[in-house]
């Protein structure tokens, strides 16, 4: 495993991307976006937008992946002020993972308080159906379980401590308040909540995978968020995470059915909107310093 200075994601690495950032807008973020693949209209409800692509951000990744522009967009919800990721990092990517999740301490010092992402997932759990949108209450971290988290090599206090708590990563009163505003929106027939696995990707998983990960507990099963969410609660901001089912695993043997990212695509098109109400009503609902207005 690569020492964090040698990957271009030290404390110093970050607060050069953030100085850089802040010297070019005015928009000081309180609110941190991440989009899914298939997700990145949310960027597009921002007002005011002033956007930066990948490419011209010092120190930062490049998005590979279809589905993920690859742009930094900061503007606002109502007064609320927010940088989204129209674009995430995966593993599979090739990059370690404390490059994946550097943005979350590009956000930090960018002054967010809240994140807010989302995924694409493949639904684990038999009673969930393709457009369900899942609150994640918890994950499981099987690149963790074999040493590839995000926190591995030296810590940094000024981001946090050692051996942060996992326990409570996934915000109550955030996962509530997605509940009361989906029930407000007439959404409650397709809202879940339940647990995220991570996988390295990118194959998709195999029917036996997919038995044994529904054993250990997961609803759903993608290739991304949980590292992302790591690093943002090690370094203290709150999380809320929303999978959109975009298909279910395949888990039986007799099934023709095969996984596949045009299909993951096509479902983020048919829920964009309802995915865009839900996370910018829940934005209009958090207040400054963590609190619910
Ligand atoms: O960035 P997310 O986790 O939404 O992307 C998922 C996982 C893979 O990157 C891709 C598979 O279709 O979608
Ligand atoms: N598996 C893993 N990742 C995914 C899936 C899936 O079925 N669907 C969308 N992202």
């Amino acid at each position: 495993m690569l020492p964090e200075s040698s990957t271009g994601c030290s404390f110093e690495d970050c607060q050069d991307t953030a100085d850089w950032l802040l010297s070019q807008t005015a928009v000081r973020p309180l609110v941190g976006i991440v989009c899914g693949s298939g997700l990145g209209g949310l960027a597009d409800v921002l007002k005011d937008q002033e956007a930066f692509n990948y490419k011209d951000i010092p120190n930062f990744p490049q998005s590979t992946v279809h589905g993920h522009a690859g742009r930094l967009v900061f503007g606002t919800f109502k007064d609320r002020t927010c940088v989204c990721m129209q674009g995430r990092f995966h593993l599979y990517e090739g990059y370690p993972v404390q490059k994946i999740t550097m943005p979350m301490r590009l956000f930090k010092l960018l002054g967010v308080e809240t994140v807010i992402l989302t995924n694409a997932a493949g639904g684990l759990n038999q009673d969930y159906e393709v457009g369900d949108i899942m609150i994640i209450k918890d994950h499981l971290n099987i690149p963790g379980f074999a040493g590839n988290n995000p926190l591995v090599g030296p810590n940094d206090e000024r981001f946090g401590v050692r051996f942060p708590c996992m326990s409570d990563a996934y915000d109550r009163e955030l996962q509530q308040l997605a509940l009361d505003v989906g029930s407000e929106l007439g959404y409650s027939d397709f809202l879940r909540e339940g647990v995220y696995c991570v996988l390295g990707g990118p194959s998709f998983e195999t029917i036996a995978e997919c038995r044994m990960l529904n054993k250990l507990g997961a609803d759903a099963v993608g290739m991304s968020t949980a590292h992302e969410v790591i690093v943002a609660r090690h370094c203290g901001m709150r999380v809320f995470a929303l999978s959109l089912i975009t298909n279910k695993v395949v888990s039986d043997y007799n099934s023709e059915k095969k996984a596949n990212h045009e299909e993951v695509l096509q479902t983020g098109k048919q829920r964009a909107e309802q995915m865009e109400r839900l996370v910018s009503t829940i934005i209009t609902r958090i207040g400054h310093n963590n609190n619910l207005a």
